[in-house]
């Protein structure tokens, strides 16, 4: 079966390994989660297959890190403009697999594009030093080389930014990749793939391992000796197990986690801004993003207010199927992710919080099309409060003191992302501070791109993508003491 794209090429059958595309009658299905129909069938990698790029990736990384960096740049930047010239079809090819609005599919393309272009400018800027020593004849000089041989596991939320967000910087810096998407979506993975062979980067550089068992392609990827780097994105719980799978050959981690963003309307916001952050922060991707809000925290002075207007705007968003004109809500990715979601509401309101589901949205065709939903009259005695919601659902607590907030979003082994809203430059200052998360969007939620270091702390993990750091995760100093001079 094949998608009605304009370059066909782009739908691609199995991994890439060393150059050449995997065929074999041992094949997985992607579904499109918004109609249930079977979309493509993708040959089935696993162990061996692994293990197969692994080798391919180190023999690759002899010549790449070899490269100049400007050669690396140009190649970076060919990629990235096959990308954008490709962007519609991929958009296609994504939302056909992951669910998401046309829209936000080209947003997405567009986003992950970002930091290919950042990093084929960052690769002509990762410098040493050269540093005083304490003898007058002596020369102490750092350079920075890079780790060698990356492996990098992404999720189903964003197959293709997560991707480009790992695969840019490793290439920048002179490693080499073997990557895995998530087995939901892995055609926007192997386009990624093949507009980067048809830029020019070498065979073996990049290498996609496709299959259905993750922990055998993933126990190869973290226990290689080969393998000196692990770069995942994805759910706490799956992120503990790779880094207890990576200990036994020390490898460089670096970890992006799961999420539960707090969102604190205070007194002194302008309700108005901070619905369209609400509802812009919440809703996208249905939900299903790392950094969604996840807990709405409203002043009792403003409670009513800021509900009325939420309800309100909630009611106006359209669901249905993404590749349609103007639909702003697209299906779950499964149905285990909607299993949740319903239990994590019914919990709710059997602990006595009210649902609100809009009218029009009653009555949504599709299994996977949760309607996009209000909580209110929320409490801490609630599983939502503790769980990552990945679904449309906004969740309304109430707080009375500046002091309660903080401690409320902070009431969570999670810290990614948090967002708040107030006009009060000392409260501005005090609770950005006081927040324990890694980023923080101040009046505004657009938190995500490329120039800005993205990643967590606590169990959200450790590590960034983006911004001037982002070269770090990929590269080693090497500390060179020039003596006899
Ligand atoms: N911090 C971030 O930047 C960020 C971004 C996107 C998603 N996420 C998080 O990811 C989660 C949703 O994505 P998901 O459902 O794909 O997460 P997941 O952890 O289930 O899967 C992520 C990836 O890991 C693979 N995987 C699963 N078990 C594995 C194993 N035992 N060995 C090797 N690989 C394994 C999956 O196949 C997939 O490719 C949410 O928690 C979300 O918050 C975080
Ligand atoms: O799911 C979290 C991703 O990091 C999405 S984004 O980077 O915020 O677009």
């Amino acid at each position: 079966m094949s998608l009605t794209l304009t370059n066909s090429k782009l739908q691609r059958q199995g991994s890439v390994i060393d150059g050449a595309w995997l065929q074999s009658s041992d094949e997985f299905v992607v579904e499109n989660p918004a109609t249930g129909q079977v979309v493509a069938t993708v040959a089935n990698a696993g162990a061996a297959e692994a293990e197969a790029a692994v080798l391919a990736a180190e023999r690759a990384g002899v010549q790449w890190r070899e490269f100049s960096a400007k050669k690396r740049s140009t190649l970076l930047k060919a990629w990235y403009e096959l990308v954008v010239s490709n962007a519609n079809d991929l958009a296609v090819l994504l939302t056909t697999e992951q669910g998401k609005p046309l829209a936000e599919a080209k947003a997405e393309i567009l986003y992950g594009a970002s930091y290919i272009e950042w990093f084929a400018e960052q690769a002509k800027r990762i410098e040493g030093a050269v540093i005083p020593a304490p003898a007058s004849n002596q020369r102490i000089v750092t350079v920075k080389q890079p780790v060698g041989v990356v492996a990098a596991i992404t999720p189903w939320n964003f197959p293709m930014a997560m991707l480009a967000r790992k695969i840019a910087p490793a290439l920048a810096a002179g490693c080499t990749v073997v990557a895995k998407p998530a087995k939901e979506t892995p055609l926007s993975a192997l386009a990624m793939a093949y507009l980067a062979q048809e830029a020019g980067i070498p065979p073996g550089v990049i290498n996609l391992v496709t299959g259905q068992d993750s922990s055998a392609i993933g126990g190869v990827f973290t226990q290689h000796p080969s393998v000196k780097k692990l770069t995942f994105t994805g759910s706490t719980a799956v992120g503990k197990t790779l880094l207890e799978q990576s200990a036994a050959t020390i490898k460089k981690c670096s970890m992006e986690l799961g999420g539960n963003a707090p969102f604190i309307v205070f007194d002194d916001a302008d309700i108005d801004a901070a619905v369209a952050g609400c509802i812009a922060a919440k809703f996208r991707n249905a939900g299903q993003t790392c950094v969604c809000v996840n807990r709405i925290f409203v002043h009792d002075k403003v409670k009513a207010a800021f509900t009325k207007k939420l309800v309100e705007a909630v009611a106006k968003l359209k669901v249905g199927d993404g590749i349609e004109e103007g639909v702003a809500i697209g299906p779950l990715i499964n149905a285990a992710a909607f299993k949740k979601v319903s239990e994590l509401v019914i919990d709710a309101c059997n602990k006595g919080a009210k649902a609100i589901v809009a009218e029009g949205h009653t009555h949504l065709n599709g299994a996977l099309f949760y309607p996009p939903t209000v909580v209110t009259e929320a409490t801490t005695q609630m599983d939502v409060f503790n769980e990552e919601i990945f679904g449309p659902v906004a969740v309304v607590y109430s707080f009375s003191s500046e002091e309660e907030a903080i401690a409320l979003a902070n009431n969570t082994p999670f810290g990614l992302a948090g967002y708040f809203y107030s006009r009060d430059i000392g409260r501005v200052w005090r609770v950005a501070s006081a927040l324990e998360v890694g980023m923080v969007g101040v009046n505004d939620t657009a938190i995500s791109n490329e120039m800005a270091p993205f990643g967590g702390v606590k169990e959200s993990g450790f590590g960034r993508e983006g911004s001037q750091m982002g070269l770090d995760d990929y590269l080693e100093t090497k500390y060179m003491l020039m003596g006899g001079l």
